[in-house]
Protein backbone atom coordinates (compact mmCIF):
# COMPACT_ATOMS: atom_id res chain seq x y z
CA UNK A 1 0.00 0.00 0.00
CA UNK A 2 1.64 3.74 -1.09
CA UNK A 3 2.65 5.51 1.87
CA UNK A 4 0.33 8.47 1.93
CA UNK A 5 -2.50 5.75 2.25
CA UNK A 6 -0.91 3.77 5.45
CA UNK A 7 -0.68 7.42 6.88
CA UNK A 8 -4.24 8.62 5.64
CA UNK A 9 -5.43 5.37 7.23
CA UNK A 10 -3.86 5.89 10.66
CA UNK A 11 -4.64 9.11 10.92
CA UNK A 12 -7.89 8.18 10.43
CA UNK A 13 -7.71 5.19 13.00
CA UNK A 14 -6.63 7.75 15.61
CA UNK A 15 -8.94 10.48 14.76
CA UNK A 16 -11.81 7.37 14.98
CA UNK A 17 -10.59 6.57 18.40
CA UNK A 18 -12.14 6.98 21.46
CA UNK A 19 -11.62 9.67 23.50
CA UNK A 20 -8.21 8.12 25.86
CA UNK A 21 -6.90 11.41 27.05
CA UNK A 22 -3.95 11.33 24.87
CA UNK A 23 -2.25 13.25 22.28
CA UNK A 24 -4.31 13.78 18.82
CA UNK A 25 -2.12 12.60 15.74
CA UNK A 26 -0.24 15.09 14.10
CA UNK A 27 0.40 13.93 10.29
CA UNK A 28 1.78 16.21 7.39
CA UNK A 29 -0.99 17.82 6.01
CA UNK A 30 1.18 17.64 2.83
CA UNK A 31 1.14 13.54 3.30
CA UNK A 32 -2.65 12.73 4.29
CA UNK A 33 -5.69 13.63 2.76
CA UNK A 34 -7.33 15.74 5.61
CA UNK A 35 -5.97 17.11 8.73
CA UNK A 36 -6.11 15.78 12.32
CA UNK A 37 -6.89 19.10 13.31
CA UNK A 38 -10.21 19.78 10.85
CA UNK A 39 -13.17 21.06 12.58
CA UNK A 40 -16.59 21.03 11.19
CA UNK A 41 -17.86 24.40 9.39
CA UNK A 42 -19.38 27.14 12.14
CA UNK A 43 -17.77 25.56 14.81
CA UNK A 44 -16.18 27.91 17.28
CA UNK A 45 -13.02 29.94 16.36
CA UNK A 46 -11.97 30.52 19.53
CA UNK A 47 -11.33 26.28 19.45
CA UNK A 48 -8.06 27.38 17.40
CA UNK A 49 -6.07 29.69 19.20
CA UNK A 50 -2.78 28.29 20.20
CA UNK A 51 -2.59 27.80 24.17
CA UNK A 52 0.02 29.86 25.72
CA UNK A 53 -0.44 28.29 29.22
CA UNK A 54 2.20 25.82 28.92
CA UNK A 55 4.64 28.83 28.33
CA UNK A 56 5.02 32.85 29.12
CA UNK A 57 6.14 33.53 25.54
CA UNK A 58 5.03 32.98 22.22
CA UNK A 59 8.25 32.06 20.40
CA UNK A 60 8.07 34.41 17.33
CA UNK A 61 9.78 33.28 13.37
CA UNK A 62 9.70 36.37 11.26
CA UNK A 63 10.36 35.00 7.63
CA UNK A 64 11.36 37.69 5.19
CA UNK A 65 12.78 39.82 8.11
CA UNK A 66 14.87 41.72 6.34
CA UNK A 67 13.31 43.88 4.80
CA UNK A 68 11.40 47.11 5.49
CA UNK A 69 9.00 45.65 8.17
CA UNK A 70 10.54 42.88 9.89
CA UNK A 71 13.08 44.37 12.01
CA UNK A 72 10.99 47.02 13.84
CA UNK A 73 8.56 44.17 14.20
CA UNK A 74 11.45 41.83 15.94
CA UNK A 75 12.62 44.57 18.00
CA UNK A 76 8.96 45.48 19.10
CA UNK A 77 8.14 42.02 19.94
CA UNK A 78 11.61 41.13 21.73
CA UNK A 79 10.61 44.26 23.92
CA UNK A 80 7.13 42.46 24.45
CA UNK A 81 8.21 38.75 24.93
CA UNK A 82 12.60 38.77 25.14
CA UNK A 83 15.44 39.17 22.72
CA UNK A 84 15.67 35.31 22.62
CA UNK A 85 11.85 34.25 22.09
CA UNK A 86 12.10 36.51 18.34
CA UNK A 87 13.62 35.11 15.39
CA UNK A 88 14.42 36.56 12.31
CA UNK A 89 15.06 34.85 9.13
CA UNK A 90 15.79 35.91 5.68
CA UNK A 91 17.62 34.49 2.52
CA UNK A 92 19.69 37.84 3.44
CA UNK A 93 22.97 38.34 4.76
CA UNK A 94 21.83 40.35 7.91
CA UNK A 95 23.74 43.83 8.51
CA UNK A 96 26.01 43.63 11.72
CA UNK A 97 23.56 45.58 13.95
CA UNK A 98 21.09 43.40 12.92
CA UNK A 99 22.84 40.03 13.39
CA UNK A 100 24.05 41.05 16.80
CA UNK A 101 20.61 42.71 17.95
CA UNK A 102 19.21 39.10 18.39
CA UNK A 103 18.49 35.37 17.09
CA UNK A 104 19.14 35.62 13.17
CA UNK A 105 18.63 32.59 10.74
CA UNK A 106 18.93 31.77 6.80
CA UNK A 107 15.67 30.52 5.86
CA UNK A 108 14.42 30.74 2.22
CA UNK A 109 10.73 30.04 2.53
CA UNK A 110 10.36 27.79 -0.72
CA UNK A 111 12.49 25.34 1.14
CA UNK A 112 10.14 23.49 3.26
CA UNK A 113 11.81 20.70 4.69
CA UNK A 114 14.24 24.14 5.87
CA UNK A 115 10.99 25.51 7.27
CA UNK A 116 9.50 22.41 9.06
CA UNK A 117 13.27 22.08 10.90
CA UNK A 118 13.66 25.85 11.65
CA UNK A 119 9.76 25.48 13.79
CA UNK A 120 10.98 22.34 15.22
CA UNK A 121 14.41 22.96 16.69
CA UNK A 122 13.17 26.30 17.90
CA UNK A 123 9.54 25.18 19.15
CA UNK A 124 7.89 28.23 17.21
CA UNK A 125 4.30 29.30 18.44
CA UNK A 126 3.63 32.07 16.15
CA UNK A 127 4.73 32.72 12.38
CA UNK A 128 5.03 36.10 11.25
CA UNK A 129 5.07 35.68 7.04
CA UNK A 130 6.63 38.73 5.82
CA UNK A 131 8.63 37.46 2.58
CA UNK A 132 6.90 38.50 -0.70
CA UNK A 133 7.93 40.71 -3.66
CA UNK A 134 5.81 44.11 -3.80
CA UNK A 135 3.61 45.54 -6.26
CA UNK A 136 6.42 47.53 -8.47
CA UNK A 137 9.01 44.64 -7.97
CA UNK A 138 6.68 41.90 -8.63
CA UNK A 139 5.42 43.09 -12.25
CA UNK A 140 9.45 43.44 -13.36
CA UNK A 141 9.69 39.80 -12.33
CA UNK A 142 5.91 37.98 -12.17
CA UNK A 143 7.53 34.16 -12.35
CA UNK A 144 9.51 35.20 -8.80
CA UNK A 145 7.05 36.80 -7.75
CA UNK A 146 4.39 33.91 -7.83
CA UNK A 147 6.78 31.36 -6.66
CA UNK A 148 7.43 33.44 -3.39
CA UNK A 149 4.02 34.80 -2.81
CA UNK A 150 1.94 32.34 -3.76
CA UNK A 151 4.46 28.62 -3.72
CA UNK A 152 5.96 30.08 -0.53
CA UNK A 153 2.67 30.30 1.05
CA UNK A 154 1.64 26.95 0.68
CA UNK A 155 4.42 26.06 2.12
CA UNK A 156 3.98 28.47 5.23
CA UNK A 157 0.16 27.17 5.37
CA UNK A 158 1.24 23.51 5.66
CA UNK A 159 3.98 24.42 7.79
CA UNK A 160 1.47 26.42 10.25
CA UNK A 161 -1.04 23.75 10.44
CA UNK A 162 0.85 20.67 10.83
CA UNK A 163 2.47 22.43 13.79
CA UNK A 164 -0.46 24.44 15.64
CA UNK A 165 0.74 27.88 14.82
CA UNK A 166 -1.00 31.00 15.12
CA UNK A 167 -0.12 32.71 11.88
CA UNK A 168 0.11 35.68 10.65
CA UNK A 169 0.01 36.95 6.89
CA UNK A 170 0.09 40.87 5.74
CA UNK A 171 -1.91 41.73 3.08
CA UNK A 172 -2.17 45.23 1.38
CA UNK A 173 -4.71 48.11 -0.24
CA UNK A 174 -3.16 45.87 -3.56
CA UNK A 175 -5.68 43.19 -2.74
CA UNK A 176 -8.04 45.71 -4.39
CA UNK A 177 -8.49 46.57 -7.99
CA UNK A 178 -10.32 49.10 -10.49
CA UNK A 179 -13.70 47.26 -10.04
CA UNK A 180 -13.65 47.59 -6.01
CA UNK A 181 -14.97 50.24 -4.39
CA UNK A 182 -12.14 52.74 -3.82
CA UNK A 183 -13.48 55.59 -1.77
CA UNK A 184 -14.17 54.01 0.68
CA UNK A 185 -13.31 50.73 -0.19
CA UNK A 186 -14.70 48.07 2.98
CA UNK A 187 -13.14 45.06 4.18
CA UNK A 188 -16.13 42.54 2.25
CA UNK A 189 -16.26 43.74 -1.31
CA UNK A 190 -15.05 42.55 -4.89
CA UNK A 191 -11.42 42.26 -5.20
CA UNK A 192 -9.99 41.62 -8.73
CA UNK A 193 -6.33 42.97 -8.58
CA UNK A 194 -4.59 43.35 -11.49
CA UNK A 195 -0.87 42.75 -10.29
CA UNK A 196 0.33 39.38 -9.49
CA UNK A 197 1.44 41.20 -5.90
CA UNK A 198 -3.01 41.65 -5.61
CA UNK A 199 -3.66 38.19 -7.09
CA UNK A 200 -1.15 36.37 -5.16
CA UNK A 201 -2.62 38.24 -1.60
CA UNK A 202 -6.18 37.71 -2.13
CA UNK A 203 -4.92 33.98 -2.87
CA UNK A 204 -3.44 34.34 0.41
CA UNK A 205 -6.38 36.17 2.34
CA UNK A 206 -8.39 32.92 0.94
CA UNK A 207 -6.20 30.27 1.56
CA UNK A 208 -5.50 31.55 5.03
CA UNK A 209 -9.48 31.50 5.81
CA UNK A 210 -9.51 28.11 3.89
CA UNK A 211 -7.17 26.72 6.38
CA UNK A 212 -9.14 28.51 9.10
CA UNK A 213 -12.20 27.16 8.59
CA UNK A 214 -11.19 23.59 6.93
CA UNK A 215 -8.43 22.71 9.54
CA UNK A 216 -8.64 25.38 12.33
CA UNK A 217 -5.24 26.98 11.23
CA UNK A 218 -5.37 30.04 14.07
CA UNK A 219 -4.97 32.63 10.73
CA UNK A 220 -5.11 36.32 11.25
CA UNK A 221 -4.34 38.73 8.58
CA UNK A 222 -4.48 42.58 8.36
CA UNK A 223 -4.36 44.52 4.70
CA UNK A 224 -1.54 47.47 5.31
CA UNK A 225 -1.68 50.80 3.75
CA UNK A 226 1.04 51.86 1.91
CA UNK A 227 3.74 52.12 5.22
CA UNK A 228 6.16 54.63 5.97
CA UNK A 229 9.94 54.36 7.89
CA UNK A 230 12.45 56.06 8.38
CA UNK A 231 15.34 53.72 9.04
CA UNK A 232 14.42 50.88 6.65
CA UNK A 233 14.37 51.26 2.79
CA UNK A 234 10.95 50.01 1.20
CA UNK A 235 11.37 47.14 -1.56
CA UNK A 236 9.76 48.19 -4.57
CA UNK A 237 6.17 49.03 -3.91
CA UNK A 238 4.26 51.69 -5.75
CA UNK A 239 3.68 54.09 -2.35
CA UNK A 240 7.91 53.96 -2.06
CA UNK A 241 7.45 57.77 -3.43
CA UNK A 242 6.14 58.55 0.38
CA UNK A 243 9.52 57.08 1.89
CA UNK A 244 11.96 58.86 -0.64
CA UNK A 245 10.98 62.11 -0.52
CA UNK A 246 11.80 62.59 3.14
CA UNK A 247 14.85 61.35 2.41
CA UNK A 248 15.93 63.23 -0.74
CA UNK A 249 14.02 66.89 1.14
CA UNK A 250 16.75 66.86 3.73
CA UNK A 251 19.72 65.24 1.50
CA UNK A 252 19.26 67.26 -1.79
CA UNK A 253 16.15 69.71 -1.56
CA UNK A 254 14.72 67.86 -4.61
CA UNK A 255 12.24 65.21 -5.12
CA UNK A 256 11.18 63.48 -8.74
CA UNK A 257 7.53 62.01 -7.50
CA UNK A 258 7.08 59.09 -9.96
CA UNK A 259 3.08 59.00 -9.59
CA UNK A 260 0.80 62.23 -10.09
CA UNK A 261 0.13 64.85 -7.88
CA UNK A 262 -3.45 64.24 -6.90
CA UNK A 263 -3.20 60.06 -6.80
CA UNK A 264 -4.91 59.65 -3.17
CA UNK A 265 -3.57 56.37 -1.66
CA UNK A 266 -3.94 55.13 2.29
CA UNK A 267 -0.77 55.22 3.89
CA UNK A 268 0.72 54.17 7.52
CA UNK A 269 3.32 55.34 9.68
CA UNK A 270 5.59 52.04 10.65
CA UNK A 271 5.08 52.20 14.08
CA UNK A 272 1.24 52.00 14.36
CA UNK A 273 1.59 49.22 11.50
CA UNK A 274 3.15 46.93 13.93
CA UNK A 275 1.57 48.12 16.86
CA UNK A 276 -1.65 47.28 15.05
CA UNK A 277 0.59 43.76 14.00
CA UNK A 278 1.15 43.08 17.42
CA UNK A 279 -2.44 44.06 18.95
CA UNK A 280 -4.32 41.64 16.43
CA UNK A 281 -1.79 38.53 17.36
CA UNK A 282 -2.89 39.19 20.85
CA UNK A 283 -6.57 39.74 20.16
CA UNK A 284 -8.51 37.19 21.87
CA UNK A 285 -9.91 34.53 19.38
CA UNK A 286 -13.66 35.89 20.47
CA UNK A 287 -12.96 39.07 19.34
CA UNK A 288 -11.92 38.78 15.71
CA UNK A 289 -15.51 38.40 13.67
CA UNK A 290 -13.52 37.92 10.54
CA UNK A 291 -9.93 37.11 9.81
CA UNK A 292 -9.28 39.53 7.50
CA UNK A 293 -8.91 43.15 7.94
CA UNK A 294 -8.27 46.60 6.75
CA UNK A 295 -6.24 48.42 8.81
CA UNK A 296 -5.85 52.06 8.15
CA UNK A 297 -4.27 55.59 9.66
CA UNK A 298 -4.80 58.79 6.63
CA UNK A 299 -4.53 59.18 3.11
CA UNK A 300 -3.11 61.50 0.84
CA UNK A 301 -1.98 62.62 -2.58
CA UNK A 302 1.80 63.44 -3.44
CA UNK A 303 0.80 67.29 -3.38
CA UNK A 304 -0.42 66.95 0.18
CA UNK A 305 2.38 65.09 1.35
CA UNK A 306 4.96 67.47 -0.32
CA UNK A 307 2.54 70.60 1.02
CA UNK A 308 2.62 69.00 4.47
CA UNK A 309 6.85 68.61 3.93
CA UNK A 310 7.21 72.12 2.91
CA UNK A 311 5.84 73.47 5.78
CA UNK A 312 8.94 72.78 7.61
CA UNK A 313 11.57 72.58 5.01
CA UNK A 314 9.95 75.69 2.47
CA UNK A 315 12.79 75.33 -0.17
CA UNK A 316 12.45 71.41 -1.16
CA UNK A 317 11.28 71.64 -4.77
CA UNK A 318 9.47 68.92 -6.39
CA UNK A 319 9.02 67.74 -9.64
CA UNK A 320 6.82 64.72 -11.29
CA UNK A 321 8.19 62.52 -13.79
CA UNK A 322 5.37 59.50 -13.75
CA UNK A 323 6.07 56.50 -13.96
CA UNK A 324 3.35 54.31 -15.98
CA UNK A 325 3.31 51.13 -14.49
CA UNK A 326 3.25 52.42 -10.86
CA UNK A 327 0.66 55.09 -11.69
CA UNK A 328 -1.95 52.50 -13.35
CA UNK A 329 -1.09 50.43 -9.62
CA UNK A 330 -1.92 53.00 -8.31
CA UNK A 331 -4.67 54.15 -10.29
CA UNK A 332 -6.35 50.54 -9.42
CA UNK A 333 -6.17 50.69 -5.67
CA UNK A 334 -8.23 52.28 -2.79
CA UNK A 335 -8.42 55.59 -2.12
CA UNK A 336 -9.74 55.71 1.59
CA UNK A 337 -9.73 52.57 3.19
CA UNK A 338 -12.53 51.56 5.59
CA UNK A 339 -11.15 49.87 8.94
CA UNK A 340 -14.13 49.81 11.03
CA UNK A 341 -14.63 46.65 11.50
CA UNK A 342 -10.70 46.30 13.53
CA UNK A 343 -11.54 49.50 15.30
CA UNK A 344 -15.16 47.64 16.47
CA UNK A 345 -13.69 43.82 16.78
CA UNK A 346 -10.40 44.42 18.73
CA UNK A 347 -9.88 48.08 19.16
CA UNK A 348 -7.82 49.43 16.11
CA UNK A 349 -6.84 53.14 16.80
CA UNK A 350 -3.87 54.85 14.69
CA UNK A 351 -2.12 57.45 16.78
CA UNK A 352 0.01 58.99 13.53
CA UNK A 353 -1.92 61.58 11.47
CA UNK A 354 0.09 63.14 8.39
CA UNK A 355 1.30 66.20 10.37
CA UNK A 356 2.89 63.61 12.98
CA UNK A 357 4.53 61.43 10.46
CA UNK A 358 5.86 64.54 8.88
CA UNK A 359 7.10 65.78 11.85
CA UNK A 360 8.29 62.33 12.70
CA UNK A 361 10.08 61.61 9.83
CA UNK A 362 11.88 64.90 9.57
CA UNK A 363 13.05 64.62 13.36
CA UNK A 364 14.77 61.26 12.42
CA UNK A 365 16.06 61.25 8.79
CA UNK A 366 17.24 64.78 9.96
CA UNK A 367 18.95 64.13 13.20
CA UNK A 368 20.20 60.45 11.43
CA UNK A 369 22.09 62.79 8.53
CA UNK A 370 23.29 65.35 11.32
CA UNK A 371 25.09 62.39 12.90
CA UNK A 372 26.64 61.19 9.61
CA UNK A 373 27.95 64.36 8.21
CA UNK A 374 29.45 64.88 11.83
CA UNK A 375 31.65 61.59 11.67
N1 LIG B 1 5.87 47.93 3.16
C1 LIG B 1 4.60 48.19 2.85
O1 LIG B 1 4.22 49.33 2.53
C2 LIG B 1 3.61 47.08 2.88
C3 LIG B 1 3.98 45.77 3.11
N2 LIG B 1 3.03 44.79 3.11
C4 LIG B 1 3.43 43.41 3.30
O2 LIG B 1 4.25 43.28 4.46
C5 LIG B 1 5.24 42.28 4.24
C6 LIG B 1 6.61 42.87 4.53
O3 LIG B 1 6.79 43.96 3.67
P1 LIG B 1 8.20 44.68 3.50
O4 LIG B 1 9.05 44.45 4.68
O5 LIG B 1 7.88 46.06 3.09
O6 LIG B 1 8.77 43.89 2.24
P2 LIG B 1 10.26 43.96 1.66
O7 LIG B 1 10.14 43.80 0.18
O8 LIG B 1 10.97 45.14 2.18
O9 LIG B 1 10.90 42.66 2.30
C7 LIG B 1 10.56 41.36 1.88
C8 LIG B 1 11.66 40.40 2.31
O10 LIG B 1 11.35 39.11 1.80
C9 LIG B 1 12.57 38.48 1.54
N3 LIG B 1 12.40 37.34 0.63
C10 LIG B 1 12.27 37.34 -0.72
N4 LIG B 1 12.25 36.07 -1.18
C11 LIG B 1 12.36 35.26 -0.11
C12 LIG B 1 12.40 33.85 0.07
N5 LIG B 1 12.35 33.02 -0.99
N6 LIG B 1 12.52 33.35 1.30
C13 LIG B 1 12.58 34.19 2.38
N7 LIG B 1 12.56 35.52 2.28
C14 LIG B 1 12.45 36.05 1.05
C15 LIG B 1 13.44 39.57 0.94
O11 LIG B 1 14.82 39.22 1.03
C16 LIG B 1 13.04 40.78 1.77
O12 LIG B 1 13.95 40.99 2.83
C17 LIG B 1 5.07 41.82 2.81
O13 LIG B 1 4.34 40.61 2.80
C18 LIG B 1 4.26 42.91 2.16
O14 LIG B 1 3.44 42.43 1.14
C19 LIG B 1 1.71 45.04 2.88
C20 LIG B 1 1.30 46.31 2.60
C21 LIG B 1 2.19 47.45 2.67
C1 LIG C 1 0.98 49.03 -0.38
C2 LIG C 1 1.90 47.90 -0.58
O1 LIG C 1 1.50 46.77 -0.47
C3 LIG C 1 3.31 48.16 -0.95
N1 LIG C 1 3.88 49.26 -0.24
C4 LIG C 1 3.41 48.44 -2.43
O2 LIG C 1 3.32 49.62 -2.79
O3 LIG C 1 3.53 47.47 -3.20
Amino acid sequence: MPVVRVLSKVAKQALLAPACGCQPLTVAIRNISFSPRQVTSGSDASFHSVSFSETDHPKVLITGGLGQLGVGLAKLLRKRFGKNNVILSDIRKPPSNVFHSGPFIYSDILDYKNLREIVVNNRITWLVHYSALLSAVGEANVPLARAVNITGLHNILDIAAEHGLRLFVPSTIGAFGPTSPRNPTPDLCVQRPRTIYGVSKVHAELMGEYYHHRYGLDFRCLRYPGIISADSQPGGGTTDYAVQIFHDAIKTGKFECNLKPDTRLPMMYIDDCLRATLEVMEAPAESLSMRTYNINAMSFTPEELANEVQKQLPDLQVTYEIDSVRQAIADSWPMNFDDSNARNDWGWKHDYDLPELVQTMLNFIGSDSRIAQAN
